[in-house]
């Protein structure tokens, strides 16, 4: 099994990407959880560009790290000058890491355009960069800038930077596809003839911009590169990077090289979370490996096959990246879908027997309605206690009324009135709130909580409605998904109506009832 080293860039290039930007602390916090995971390189910051970067790297110094190596980046000293007075090389130097990661141009385009220097000139740049940093003692890794790009229109002075860089004593160098727009077949190509003609350790950086940044560090890899540049969920400069939570586990399970110990990738799922967390990003569940929907089995036939053999549609086994299988219930599920569902209330309930097929046809009319279950686990689980008679309603609602003021007075402009009867008793109550929904659920619960005071626990933490038939204008049929908790569980419930505020109620209803089934 051929080792590669992982070089994260989450913490570098990952914040080039909109919307991204850590504290210190939050770099210190993924800085252990890369180390934890088993990185061999953390690329953390770039010290030339901000205070921020200087104190995380001051601050950094008092962790002790288990399995990588810190990496401090930057460019090469600017033309016309020198080393010594450059204030980007000086920052790296003082950032006082025992690796530094240099990028250069290796495209001669960048060079005459951007840089507005000579060829010769830019040589020299990489030549006195990396030489300054081997004579201090450290490591290099020479990042060469838009490495394919510059091959494809004058490969001879591509390679010549990385001669220069290696000349002046680079441990490795690291092709970049800067502009993200390579393609895997040549990106095969052009690495495998660097490491035909170099006896250096080569390393891979993709952009994503043509959709290929994993593709295309893959046949890199194919070729002989050992270092693979990445970020954590992708994140990077405009498509961002080369997903390392789809690259390694491609790379180790499916293809067989070694990136992390085996034990560690267990917690792959945990650390993309964890990132995203930090980022503020809503967590991609569509992501390959990482994402909940990764293992999430709709399709009836699919569900069906998955309960037969796990193989058959899955990829690899879902825990060996720390994510797990779930089964979606919904109009394309199949009785062996739902089984599992009723096996978790009734485990004697076979794939054969005739409640299956009552609950999946009931099922299907209520998602031909505007339900939709994949999404309300407690309004499902309620269906299936009705079907099975395992159901017993916590009260009859007699009659409810719900008044809005407008104007409002001090925000509060609802008022609700509700009528329940509980085992022959008859109840009343009325509350108000921000709104007519609002108003509702606090006079259902201050009815409720004299007969079943477990209410108290109950909060909502979530409230979302979608218009179904938007072309029906204000009559248009609405369904309202509530989630709910009570600090042990979480759970969904589903209303659906052309009323909003009778949608709401029975999304209500349900996450009361679901609470109090639960218990008993
Ligand atoms: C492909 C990559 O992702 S490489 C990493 C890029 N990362 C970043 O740019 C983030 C950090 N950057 C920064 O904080 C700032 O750009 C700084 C502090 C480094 C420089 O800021 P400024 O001095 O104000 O320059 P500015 O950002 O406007 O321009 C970039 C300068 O770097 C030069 N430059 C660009 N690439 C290189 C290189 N490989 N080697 C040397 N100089 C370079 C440009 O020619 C330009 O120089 P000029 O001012 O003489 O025209
Ligand atoms: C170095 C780097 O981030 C790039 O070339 O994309």
């Amino acid at each position: 099994m051929k080792n590669l080293r992982i070089y994260d860039t989450t913490l570098r290039d990952g914040v080039q990407g909109q919307g991204i930007s850590f504290t210190v602390e939050d770099k210190l916090k993924i800085v252990k959880a890369l180390d934890e995971f088993g990185v061999a390189y953390i690329e953390a910051g770039n010290p030339g560009s901000n205070p921020k970067d200087i104190e995380f790297f001051e601050r950094v110094k008092n962790i002790k790290l288990k399995n990588a190596k810190l990496i401090a980046f930057g460019s090469t000293r600017r033309a016309n000058t020198t080393t010594e007075e450059d204030a980007n090389v000086i920052s790296l130097l003082n950032a006082d890491t025992e690796v530094v990661t240099i990028f250069g141009k290796s495209w001669d385009f960048q060079v005459i355009e951007i840089l507005k220097t000579t060829l010769e000139e830019n040589l020299k740049m990489i030549y006195d960069t990396v030489k300054f940093f081997k004579d201090k003692g450290k490591s290099v890794i020479f990042d060469a800038e838009h490495f394919f790009d510059g091959y494809k229109q004058n490969p001879e002075y591509a390679l010549k930077t990385l001669e220069v860089a290696l000349e002046a004593g680079a441990d490795s160098v690291c092709l970049c596809d800067t502009k993200g727009g390579a393609f895997p077949m040549e990106v095969y190509e052009i690495t495998k003839t660097v490491v035909d003609k170099f006896n250096t350790e080569v390393g891979i950086h993709c952009h994503n911009d043509n959709g290929m940044a994993v593709a295309d560090s893959i046949m890199a890899v194919e070729a002989g590169a050992i270092q693979v540049q990445g970020t954590i969920n992708g994140y990077g400069e405009r498509c961002g990077n080369a997903n390392l939570c789809t690259l390694v586990p491609n790379l180790q399970l499916l293809m067989g090289y070694k990136c992390v110990p085996d034990e560690n990738l267990k917690q792959l799922t945990h650390l993309a979370r964890f990132v995203s967390e930090i980022a503020n990003v809503t967590h991609d569940e569509r992501a390959p490996f990482v994402g909940k929907n990764a293992f999430a089995h709709k399709a009836g036939m699919h569900a069906d096959a998955v309960n037969k053999n796990t193989y058959s549609y899955e990829l690899i086994d879902p825990s060996l990246v720390g994510n797990s299988r779930t089964f979606l219930i919904s109009e394309v599920a199949g009785r062996g879908a739902v089984l599992n569902a009723i096996n978790e209330i009734d485990p004697t309930i076979k794939k054969n027997s005739p409640e299956t097929k009552l609950i999946l046809d009931r099922l299907k009319e209520m998602e031909y309605l505007g339900y939709q279950y994949e999404n309300a686990g407690g309004s499902l689980e309620l269906l299936i206690r009705k079907v099975l008679g395992r159901y017993k309603p916590a009260f009859n609602l007699k009659e409810f009324k719900v008044i809005v003021n407008e104007p409002s007075v001090n925000s509060v402009n609802s008022f609700a009135i509700i009528k329940v009867e509980v085992d022959g008793v008859e109840e009343i109550a009325a509350a108000d709130g921000d709104g007519p929904v609002h108003a509702l659920d606090n006079a259902v619960r201050r009815v409720l909580e004299r007969f079943y005071p477990q209410i108290k626990e109950m909060r909502l933490t979530d409230y979302k409605v979608r218009v179904l038939d938007s072309n029906s204008a204000t009559a248009a049929k609405v369904r309202v998904i509530i989630e709910s908790t009570d600090g042990k569980d979480s759970w969904s419930t589903i209303g659906v109506s052309t009323d909003i505020i009778e949608a709401s109620w029975r999304a209500l209803v349900d996450s009361i009832e679901y609470k109090l089934n639960k218990e008993n």
